[in-house]
């Protein structure tokens, strides 16, 4: 049986830096090679980032990436790199000059083959018909005697595509390059996912995936190979960018095997280039790459609020963030987010007291300072406050609001000021219901948080407690503020069930009606009472306005608040 040893380089590219992203395809193109790989991978649009967006409607941009390949191609054989294949993600066109997701395969200086996503995802937070036409090209490659079949992302995804024409046109190896963005649990379903497929195909799969973070969008890696029998062979690490080397015996090609431009499923034809025929023994040595072992519910959510939030700081160009700290759950976990995502040497707090403001509320803050070693500050808004009652006489709403915005007002001044980026401290079920001041506590660049119900905030904080514990480090919450009952202080005595459900069953009708999109009549079925249900859809529905306005942050659920939920601000339908 032929011999590949195969590298998925699991690797973070910039949007729009298609020089650095090139950079870095050589760098780990190296790192394989030196480590004896005969067939080297990266991610879907590797080149340009992924997603592109409207960028992939700029001409110029659109040409870039095709100008780059080429010229990436002839820098590998440069640098005696050129005898591996690599295979590399880039933004493309069709004969017809539309954009379209394609990937490559780079050999001894030149583009041997390239070829465009089959089928585009349009739904969720995907768009990818707006952006790109379709390819119909199932692409070949033979490589030391083993024909791989490639594809890009969603053709795997839906049924009845390439991987069955990959095992029509004979594959030993089908090959998914993809940019498939984190969801809770999404690594027990792509597993279940690419053994039906590798099943499908009749041969190896090699699934590889991006790390790290774009705008809202977290990618956790997690790439895999598994056999025909779904078998896995080797699993990344989830959220850890590398390269995974695995040494496959595979099938040998059957020279004969089809012809080129030979239909198969789905109407594809299949495009073969013979890169090098001569079969490879087995290594002495073989690469022992394992099976990564799998994060729990909790430290995964993490771990990609960890990731967006770095990202986003990052790739910004930002080294430091600010928050206002309350002595809160919410403020305090964004804190240790944002100290594990830059460091508490980039992580900035203000405490805000104001006359409403609880003396434990301003310990609290305190404690969740010198536990994670934030730099910490206290400026009282009374003076402020005063001025402006002075001026105004407000009253209700509008003199509790004040306050928020007045914090809000500090945290932009210091920000402009001091250059760290503002965290919003927004959760999505406040975001739900529109229970955040516009202008106040939802100012900020980046929402770590924005989608994470309550009741998984606390779930959240006792879990990164209780690591920190297990690794013989301080806890960084204080348990004051998991334990007290959530409170805005912006009135004397206020507590958030003051003006909302419990936190429990607002986030269990939350559930059903955004989750689940069950409407008011399913919701009120399933048991619950219908005054809080319809109360709960109302304030859910009027406001759109609110989470329009509120900073990104990075998507953790199957329906974030944004692009997976798009609903016009004006709006009078009021039937869930
Ligand atoms: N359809 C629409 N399109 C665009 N704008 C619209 C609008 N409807 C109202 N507005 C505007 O929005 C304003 C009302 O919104 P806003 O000023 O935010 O005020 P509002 O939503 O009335 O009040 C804020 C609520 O959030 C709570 N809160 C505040 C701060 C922190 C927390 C917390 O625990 O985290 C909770 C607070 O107790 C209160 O219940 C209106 O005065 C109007 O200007
Ligand atoms: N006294 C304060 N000092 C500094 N920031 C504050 C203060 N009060 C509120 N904030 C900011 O406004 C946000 C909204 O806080 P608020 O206490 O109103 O409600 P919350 O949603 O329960 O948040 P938290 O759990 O962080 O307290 C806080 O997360 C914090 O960033
Ligand atoms: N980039 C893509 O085609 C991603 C779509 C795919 N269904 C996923 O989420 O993994």
């Amino acid at each position: 049986m032929p011999h590949l040893r195969l590298a998925l380089s699991q690797i973070d590219p910039y949007v729009g830096d298609i020089a650095r992203n090139c950079d870095e395809v050589v760098r780990w193109t190296r790192h394989a090679a030196e480590r004896g790989a005969q067939l080297v991978a990266f991610p879907e649009m590797a080149l340009t980032g992924y997603p592109v967006e409207d960028l992939a409607l700029r001409r110029s941009f659109v040409q870039a990436s095709r100008d780059a390949l080429v010229e990436l191609a002839a820098r590998l054989a440069a640098e005696g790199l050129g005898d591996v294949p690599v295979v590399v993600g880039y933004l493309g066109r069709s004969a017809e000059e539309a954009p379209q997701n394609c990937a490559a395969v780079l050999h001894d200086g030149r583009v041997a083959t390239r070829f465009a996503k089959h089928y585009l995802p349009n739904y969720g937070v995907f768009d990818e018909y707006r952006y790109f036409v379709p390819g119909d090209q199932l692409s070949v490659v033979r490589v030391h005697g083993v024909d791989v079949a490639l594809a890009i992302c969603e053709d795997i995804w839906q049924d009845g595509g390439r991987a069955t024409a990959a095992g029509q046109a004979g594959a030993g190896l089908l090959l998914a390059v993809n940019g498939s963005p984190y969801e809770r649990e999404k690594d027990d379903v792509r597993l279940e996912l690419v053994r039906r497929r590798a099943a499908e195909a009749g041969c190896t799969l090699a699934y590889l995936n991006m790390v790290g973070a774009q705008d809202e969008l977290v990618f956790d890696g997690d790439s895999i190979v598994v056999d025909a029998a779904g078998e896995v062979l080797a699993r990344a690490p989830q959220f850890a960018e590398g390269c995974i080397l695995v040494d496959l015996d595979l099938p040998a090609a059957e020279a004969e095997a089809g012809s080129p431009g030979e239909p198969v499923a789905d109407g594809l034809r299949v495009e073969r280039t013979v890169l090098s025929s001569e079969p490879l023994p087995a290594p002495e040595h073989p690469v022992v790459q394992g099976v990564a072992p799998r994060m729990g519910d909790e430290e995964e959510i993490y771990a990609a609020l960890v990731t967006g939030t770095r990202a986003y700081v990052q790739k910004n160009g930002f080294r430091s963030v600010l928050i206002g700290l309350s002595g809160g759950i919410d403020s305090a976990l964004v804190a240790a987010i944002a100290v594990d995502a830059v460091g508490a040497e980039n992580v900035y707090g203000i405490s805000m007291p104001s006359a409403y403001s609880s003396q434990h509320s301003r310990d609290d803050a305190a404690e969740l300072a010198r536990r994670t070693g934030l730099h910490f500050r206290t400026v009282p808004i009374a003076p402020m406050f005063d001025a402006y009652m002075g001026q105004l006489g407000l009253t209700g709403l509008a003199e509790e609001n004040l306050q928020s915005r007045l914090r809000g007002t500090l945290l932009m001044a210091v920000s402009n000021q001091e250059g760290h980026i503002v965290l919003a401290p927004g959760n999505k079920s406040e975001l739900a219901v529109g229970y955040s001041t516009l202008y106040g506590d939802s100012v900020g660049a980046f929402g770590p948080i924005k989608d994470v119900y309550k009741t998984l905030i606390f779930r959240l904080a006792r879990w990164r407690n209780k690591a920190a514990e297990e690794r013989g480090e301080t806890p960084p919450i204080p348990e004051n503020s998991i334990a007290k009952p959530p409170s805005a202080e912006l009135r004397p005595g206020q507590v958030d069930t003051d003006s909302l459900p419990d936190y429990d069953l607002l986030d269990a009708i939350l559930e059903a009606y955004i989750e689940n999109d069950h409407g008011r009549d399913a919701i009120v079925a399933a048991g619950f009472d219908p005054a809080v249900v319809d109360r709960v859809v109302r304030l859910v529905d009027t406001a759109e306005y609110k989470r329009r306005q509120y900073p990104p942050g990075p998507k953790i659920s199957l329906k974030a608040f944004g692009r997976d939920r798009r609903l016009p601000i004006t709006n009078r339908w009021r039937r869930g």
